[in-house]
């Protein structure tokens, strides 16, 4: 086995894409649960989107500095109320995460990290393969996973179907996409549930925060 690069622990699950589990203590995900309630209880609530094709996501998810439903960012929420604000501590995680998954994180010439998705799973719920593609920006994608277990597949650019990887995403791990991944195909083909830690302040369930760049402009 070689020797990994930053720390012991990081898996490079395909050029561009990285892995490294346990990145956050249990203090910080503690806390971050605890915000994921506060932004869950926001105006926008925790909605499950209904697909242009008809389908309902089983996941249900909260925005934060942009609304975003299947698939577009908007500057209100359906209602038109405005959207709550991109909380500058995971723009801060979004940086650190970067520079620990890549050396550095993204240059000052970048479009900012500015939106946030914060996605949660009951027991039933996935995700199925997607690109992350409704930003204008090549900046990489940040996740980071609270609670249950799951099992995370990240594929290839190319098709939604083989090779892909199954990873599996525990509490407080990070998970950065970005370059040659950035539009890789990904999805949760499941969780496992009674699997987070104990002590964590989420009974059951498994939540994720994407944080991503949007290249919009703002107002
Ligand atoms: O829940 C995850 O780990 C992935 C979420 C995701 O791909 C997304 O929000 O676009
Ligand atoms: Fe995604």
């Amino acid at each position: 086995m070689s020797e990994p690069l930053f720390g012991a622990g990081r898996v490079e699950v395909a050029p561009g894409a990285v892995h490294l589990p346990g990145w956050l203590g249990a203090g910080s995900q503690r806390d971050l649960v605890r915000r994921c309630r506060e932004w869950a209880r926001g105006p926008g609530g925790m909605a499950r989107h209904r697909m242009p094709r008809g389908g309902v996501m089983s996941v249900r998810m909260t925005a934060l500095g942009w609304f975003w439903e299947p698939y577009r960012y908007a500057r209100t929420l359906p209602g038109g109320e405005p959207v709550p604000p991109f909380p500058p501590i995971l723009g801060d995680l979004a940086r650190e995460g970067v520079a620990a998954a890549f050396g550095a994180p993204p240059g000052p010439g970048d479009p900012p990290y500015d939106v946030a998705l914060v996605n949660f799973y009951d027991a039933e719920a996935r995700m199925g393969m997607h690109q992350d593609r409704d930003e204008r920006a090549d900046v990489p994608v940040v996740s980071l996973s609270l609670g249950d277990t799951c099992v995370f597949r990240f594929g290839n650019t190319r098709t939604r179907t083989r090779p892909y990887t199954d990873v599996e995403l525990a509490s407080g791990d990070l998970f950065v996409f970005g370059g040659p991944a950035r539009m890789a195909y990904h999805g949760v083909p499941r969780t496992r549930p009674g699997t987070a830690p104990a002590g964590l302040g989420l009974e059951a369930g498994r939540l994720n925060i994407t944080i991503r760049a949007s290249g919009l402009e703002p107002e």
